[in-house]
């Protein structure tokens, strides 16, 4: 995979993403966005006919904080980024699954895999902005809402750290069979993604590859305010 322009402005090195992928079970995709842009897909929090939901977390239990998904059409810049990274992403999806014994293979293509999504009834698009104030925090999860789950997902930070707000990082858990949890702090700033295993991925032991489980979630914010734009590519029942 060569070095290729997403959403027309920003170099992305796919084999450096790959191995970090295959090593770690997330990547940092720089710059991603610029500041307009950043500031253009936080400002549409507000704009309450480009969402299908929203959900207060403390009222589930998920944290403290509030987030919406948006209802289709998307946004263009959120639209053009479900589109342009799944290409890149499909194939490592489906090198994880051969190595960890599951069937399901992923087409090249985003618009294929979404008609598979909707014929199973997962129809209402995933893809959302997150919004956290002082005290505010992601509990650890894992997005799957149907059967079909594409096992990576991406993030853009979209706010500045230590410039809009404190506290507030983007943290994993890798759970491996029969030993302790291992956490991971992802260092962020604005308008970088992270792309990041959805629930599995492999890891290569001395006997062969075993199963991980991850989770991710976001620390307490202690000042400040963050956004985040979340891209999930399967759509929800
Ligand atoms: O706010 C964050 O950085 C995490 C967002 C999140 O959970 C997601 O995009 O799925
Ligand atoms: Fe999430």
């Amino acid at each position: 995979m060569a070095t290729t322009d997403i959403i027309g402005r920003n170099s992305v090195d796919w084999t450096a993403i790959s191995d970090a992928l295959d090593a770690e079970g997330w990547a940092v995709l720089p710059r991603l966005l610029d500041p307009s842009q950043c500031r253009e897909l936080a400002g549409l929090y507000d704009a309450e006919d480009r969402f299908r939901s929203h959900i207060v977390m403390a009222r589930h239990g998920f944290g403290r904080g509030e987030y919406k998904y948006f209802s289709y059409p998307l946004p263009g810049v959120v639209a053009d980024l479900r589109s342009s990274l799944y290409p890149h992403l499909a194939p490592i999806a489906n090198r994880w699954n051969k190595t960890m014994g599951i069937d399901v293979r992923f087409p090249d293509q985003h618009a294929e895999f979404l008609r598979r999504c909707h014929q199973a009834g997962q129809t209402r698009p995933t893809p959302l902005l997150l919004k956290y104030g002082p005290g505010d925090y992601n509990c650890l999860h894992q997005d799957l809402y149907g059967d079909h789950v594409f096992p990576l997902q991406v993030a853009v930070l979209l706010s500045e750290p230590s410039e809009d707000f404190t506290g507030g990082e983007f943290v994993m858990t890798e759970q491996r069979p029969r030993m302790q949890t291992r956490p991971m702090v992802v260092p962020l700033r604005r308008g970088d993604a992270v792309v990041f295993a959805v629930l599995n991925r492999p890891v290569m032991g001395t006997r062969g590859s075993y199963r991980v489980n991850l989770r991710h979630g976001v620390s307490k914010l202690l000042t400040g305010r963050r956004y985040t734009a979340g891209v999930i590519f399967h759509d929800a029942t």
